[in-house]
């Protein structure tokens, strides 16, 4: 077998691995030859497929695993919907202006990139090495442009700097703006002082319709789509829950600033679950699956405290111990995990950041964040909320149309009450215009001021006070209050719901940030070591040389392994092998196969290794059977070398 690859031989490069995807057209800025928008990207064929790939693996491991209700509701949404949720008042960032150009800059990112600036310069004037995950060029370019000098800060100004960056999320607009204020925080683009936050709704506004009268957004989450069918989805489900629906479609956010590739754009795709559980059982059927899942934690305490440390547990201690709320929410971080880990996010830099007091919603009950970290630091990508009932809550008390469980007890509630019952005639006659107050005055009573006023009454009258001012007299005439038995057999409750959203252009980009890695005896060769799931093309076949004889084969190879379900692609450039294999190395195509001329002669095939570029040889169908085994994860690199002797003839690779 062949030597294990150094992935780590050359530190990242971020111009190199944004060269890379640039040159293979994993993305590109959207309307480029007119100049292109900030924050709006097109997807090539290789980012196209990826993100497919990722998606198809997604509904796989949520939607089929559990048998969540599929839904493809609508972008433009009126706006009575989006009032309803809070997201008009709401759904906001905070802004700064600089006061002397007018650039615009989002208030929390200007504080951390100053603050972060100003901590490596500090480093870099202790002389302290950079962490070895953190690109350094990177940082550099971060400190020149908050015009920051390497200088040493005194102890208790790095302390408060960590602390600040440490719960950055936990403040609001004027805290931000006095931070800045105390700080000396300036534009780092021009070094200018900056106007104090205002508020800026990240919602696109639309209207539907010629009129102009009926105002619309485009959605900034998929989620409404889920809360507004929830009768239906309920109906279709049987009427029983727990369920959950699950939604992939197109989201909009006018972004203040979107300065970071994919990571901050203003149009992504998301994929979200709503799963409705009922409010007083959240165990989740399936906790026991999930129960030994490992997680790396980083608590509010912690944050609170000022520090970033995290604490590795398993899902299960984490719930026995109430650091997640509930099974249910521990059950969807421990698959929020198991999905990332999967599609190859590296598991060292993946954490679950739980959100503190301030940062959360305030119906919230818990709120975790699957963070990644990448070249600009921990990035969220997933968040993973118990938003209780606030959703259907609202949306049911907006539009009278009950979205609430209707439940038959399995054994009816028998319950007795004291029932107060007025004479109305009498009562209108008696009190007139007072009849009111007397009547509300007995309705708000409780269960033992009814047994007492019943007690005064069965002795002739009782005297009822109404207010400071206000006593009135009652014979049983007027007023009877008997006890009476009640029997309750359905049981009406608005669900809670847990929700999981995925941002996926986040999640690729981290993805393709992790995969990449030049090799060692060559810094200019990229290698995207993509997982075979989610890797855009599975098996590159490569003929040596474009005579005709090869042709059969190559489409004999090809139709083989389509029907094997392997997505595979024809490479019969004009070029040398090795640059053929060079330039699907940088797409992250796992798997090569050669046809040359002994594969005419002999039917052999050589089947290439992309990450350590080993070479094995065998027959035309044994090498499919053992790719196809590879792609599907079947069999694993060292079960195929031990299938297919190693191929010691010409190296088919530069
Ligand atoms: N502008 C964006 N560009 C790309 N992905 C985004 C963007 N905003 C949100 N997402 C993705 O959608 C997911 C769910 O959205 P959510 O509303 O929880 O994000 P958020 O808390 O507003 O994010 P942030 O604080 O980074 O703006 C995020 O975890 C992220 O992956």
């Amino acid at each position: 077998m062949a030597e294990p690859v150094n992935k780590t031989a050359h530190a990242f490069d971020k111009t190199r691995f944004e060269a890379l995807l640039n040159r293979r057209f994993f993305y590109a800025p959207a309307f480029e030859i007119y100049g292109g928008v900030a924050g709006l990207y097109d997807y090539g064929p290789a980012g196209s497929s990826l993100q497919a790939n990722i998606i198809s693996e997604w509904r796989k491991h949520f939607i089929i695993e559990d048998y969540m209700l599929e839904l493809d509701t609508t972008v433009m949404t009126p706006a009575s919907v989006f009032e309803t949720s809070g997201h008009v008042a709401r759904f906001a960032d905070w802004m700064v202006k600089d006061t002397k150009t007018g650039d615009v800059l989002r208030a929390d990112h200007l504080v951390k990139g100053v603050l972060e600036a100003r901590l490596a310069g500090d480093q870099e004037a202790r002389g302290v090495a950079a962490q070895p995950k953190d690109d350094e060029k990177d940082k550099k370019k971060k400190k020149k442009a908050a015009k920051t000098v390497a200088a040493v800060l005194p102890d208790e100004t790095v302390k408060e700097y960590e602390s600040i960056l440490a719960q950055l999320d936990n403040y609001s607009g004027p805290e931000l703006g006095e931070l800045c204020r105390k700080h000396n925080l300036r534009n780092p683009d021009t070094d200018n002082e900056v106007s104090e936050p205002q508020e800026f709704n990240l919602m696109f506004a639309s209207s539907i319709g010629p009129t102009g009268q009926h105002p619309g957004y485009l959605r900034p989450e998929t989620a409404q789509g889920h809360f507004l069918n929830f009768s239906r989805l309920l109906d279709y489900n049987n009427g029983r829950i727990p369920f959950a629906s699950a939604q992939i479609g197109r989201s909009f956010r006018n972004e203040i600033s979107p300065r970071a590739g994919l990571l901050r754009v203003r149009e992504f795709t998301m994929a979200e679950i709503e799963h409705f559980v009922d409010p007083e059982d959240k165990n989740h059927e399936k906790f026991a699956e999930a129960r030994n899942v490992e997680l790396t934690l980083l608590d509010k305490y912690t944050q609170v405290s000022g520090s970033s440390k995290v604490t590795k547990m398993t899902v299960g201690e984490a719930v026995d111990n109430g650091i997640i709320a509930n099974q249910t929410l521990g059950y969807f971080i421990a698959r929020i995990s198991q999905f990332l880990l999967k599609i190859g996010i590296n598991p060292e830099r993946l954490r679950f950041r739980q959100h503190m007091a301030n940062e959360m919603a305030h119906y919230a009950t818990d709120c975790w964040d699957a963070e990644i970290h990448n070249s600009t630091g921990w990035t969220e990508c997933v968040g993973c909320a118990d938003r209780a009932a606030y959703d259907l809550s609202v949306h049911s008390a907006r539009t009278g149309h009950p979205l609430v469980v209707r439940q038959a007890l399995k054994e009816p509630i028998i319950t007795e009450r004291e029932v107060a019952e007025f004479n109305k005639k009498l009562l209108g006659k008696t009190f007139k215009q007072d009849a009111g107050v007397l009547q509300k005055a007995v309705e708000s009573m409780d269960e033992a001021e009814l047994i007492r006023l019943k007690g005064e009454l069965s002795q002739g009258k009782a005297t009822i006070k109404a207010s400071e001012d206000k006593s009135f007299e009652i014979t049983p005439e007027l007023l009877t209050i008997e006890r009476k038995t009640f029997k309750q057999s359905i049981r009406e409750y608005t669900p809670n719901v847990i929700e999981p959203s995925f941002g996926l252009g986040r999640i690729l980009y981290t993805l393709l940030e992790h995969s990449f890695w030049a090799r060692e005896q060559d810094e200019e060769r990229g290698v995207l070591s993509l997982p075979p799931l989610v890797a855009p093309t599975k098996v590159l076949i490569v003929p040596l040389s474009a005579r005709e004889e090869f042709d059969p084969l190559v489409k004999e190879v090809s139709s083989k392994l389509r029907r094997a379900g392997v997505f595979s692609r024809v490479d019969d450039s004009n070029t040398s092998i090795g640059k053929r294999y060079a330039r699907n190395d940088e797409l992250g195509t796992p798997y090569g196969v050669t046809i040359d001329f002994a594969s005419v002669q002999n039917r052999t095939m050589t089947l290439r290794e992309r990450d350590t570029m080993s070479q094995r040889i065998g027959t035309i169908d044994d090498v499919i059977a053992t790719v196809t085994e590879l792609v599907f994860g079947t069999v694993d690199w060292a079960e195929a070398c031990r299938r297919l002797p190693a191929y010691d003839g010409v190296q088919a690779v530069d």
